[in-house]
Parts: structure tokens; sequence; C-alpha cells
């Protein structure tokens, strides 16, 4: 595996995210196989990989939404365990379900969650992020009428809700328009100093966003690359992945 950029990491001063030998096995088959690394405090990661590498597993594993049969998760230094809320509560997810209730408008979907989490001033927080994420006027619609990328503005908008310190993103520019793309791009800019680690297909904007670049092919890691050059991080993602067409990325800026 090449590693580039580690920083040593104390106990007093411990990484935003660390796994430890995580393994996901579903019967048989192992979805993700061992893997460790350290997110530091307020930088950007990116997992890419092909179709089935273990992305969306290794990414619901750090939000709690799915234990590790084998291994630790820890978000600044505490285990994650099923019922540490206050843990959760320094998390932000948006998955492919997009975890919205139908039945309920923009703005009770958001109240909902932020009564669970005890946000301060709920109402207010609600409106500024509908906001922040461009949908003040569509407040009292049902997510059931938005599009796909509008559902998940609001998924993204629950996220943010309770103000994390981490967010994790699953695929977040998959289904956006260029101007939902720009909004998410400008959400993330504002989001510096905190920890984002995120899953794309997407290379070009994926190199652009992230500090450092995780390759995961079926369920190991394979490459740990500082990031910068999109052109060099994709001819080192096609040394590692291979030149199988079916298994690049899209937006691959080498082509
Ligand atoms: N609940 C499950 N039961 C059985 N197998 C599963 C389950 N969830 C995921 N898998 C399998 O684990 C592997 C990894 O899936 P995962 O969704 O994590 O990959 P990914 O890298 O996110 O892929 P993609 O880029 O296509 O989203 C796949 O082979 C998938 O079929």
């Amino acid at each position: 595996m090449t590693a580039v950029g580690e920083r040593a990491e104390t106990a007093s001063n411990p990484p935003a995210i660390a796994v430890e030998d995580v393994t996901k096995s579903y019967g048989h088959f192992t979805a993700v196989d061992g893997l460790s690394f350290a997110v530091e405090r307020g930088s950007t990661v990116g997992l890419f990989g092909p179709n089935g590498a273990g992305k969306t597993t290794l990414l619901r594993m750090m939000a709690g939404l799915a234990r590790p049969t084998r291994g630790t998760i820890t978000v600044d230094g505490v285990e994650l365990a099923p019922d540490d809320y206050a843990t959760y509560r320094t998390i932000g997810v948006v998955t492919h379900e997009t975890m919205l209730y139908d039945d309920l408008t923009a703005r009770e979907n958001l109240r909902f969650h932020a009564d669970l989490h005890g946000v301060d001033d709920p109402a207010d927080r609600c409106a500024s992020v509908l906001d922040t994420v461009g949908l003040s006027r569509r407040g009292s619609d049902r997510p059931a009428a938005f599009s796909h990328g509008l559902r998940k503005r609001l998924s993204l908008a629950r996220a943010l809700l309770h103000d994390p310190e981490v967010l994790l993103l699953d695929e977040p520019y998959t289904g956006l328009d260029q101007h939902s793309a720009a909004d998410l791009e400008a959400v993330l800019d504002g989001f510096d100093d905190r920890t984002v680690v995120l899953t794309t297909h997407d290379l070009e904007r994926g190199v652009a966003r992230c500090d450092r670049g995780l390759v995961v092919d079926r369920g190991r890691l394979e490459a740990d690359l500082a990031l910068g050059d999109a052109a060099s991080f994709a001819e080192a993602y096609r040394r590692t992945i291979g030149v199988d067409s079916e298994r690049e990325p899209r937006g691959d800026p080498a082509r």
C-alpha cells in the first residue's frame, strides 16, 4: 500500500476518526476486509474504488448505521457503541437512502430530527439549514414530491442540523445538477475546519475536494494518497485498480 502524509496521533490528540482492523462480513462474503486508517481532524478524505469495493459499507459503519463484524471505529477517541448518542451527535451523514419521512413536510422532517438531537432554537436552526441548501421556499412541501436532487439537498440539511464535527457523505454529487453541485461545494467550503469523509466515483470533483484519497478494492485498502493533482491521482488509481474500463471511475480527468 502507498502511504503519504500520515501524521502521528497521540492519545491526548486522537484523530477525528480511527478505523482499526475493521471487517464486515455478510455470511461467507467479506465486504470490508481488515481496513485500518485514521482521519485527521479538519481534513477531507475521499474513498475511491470500483462498484462493490466496500465504500458504502465502510461509510455506514463509520456512521454507526452498521456494525463491524470485527475491529473498532473510534470518533474523537471514543469507540462507536450502539447507544452512545453523544458520539452520534457529533456525526452528520448523507447516505443513498435519504432517510426522510414522505408524510412530513421538509420543515417537519427537519424539526423531527432537531428535536431528536436536542438542537437549540430548533425553528431557527431548521430555517437556517433549509436556507443553506437552497430550500427555503420548499419548506412546506413534502419530500415525496421532490426530485432526487432536492431530496438529497434536504438530506444534507438534516445532516447539518445538529452542527456535527464530522460529515460522512455517500456519493454526494450523484444526481445533482450543476447548480446543486455548486451549492454543495459551498456548503463543504463552509465546513472547512471540520472533518469530511466522502465516497465518490467522480474523480475530478473528489480530487479537487479531498486532501487525501483512500483507494478501496474488494474490501481492502489498496492505496492511501495525498491529493492535489487530478491527473497523477487518476494514474495512481489506474495502477492500483487496473485498466478494465468497467472498473474505471467517471470524470477521469486523464482521459
Ligand atoms: N446487506 C448486505 N448483504 C449482503 N451483501 C452486501 C450487503 N451490503 C453490501 N453488500 C455487498 O458488499 C459489497 C460492497 O458493497 P458496497 O455497497 O459497500 O460497495 P461500494 O464500494 O459502495 O459500491 P458502489 O460504488 O457500487 O456503491 C458488494 O458486493 C455488495 O453486494
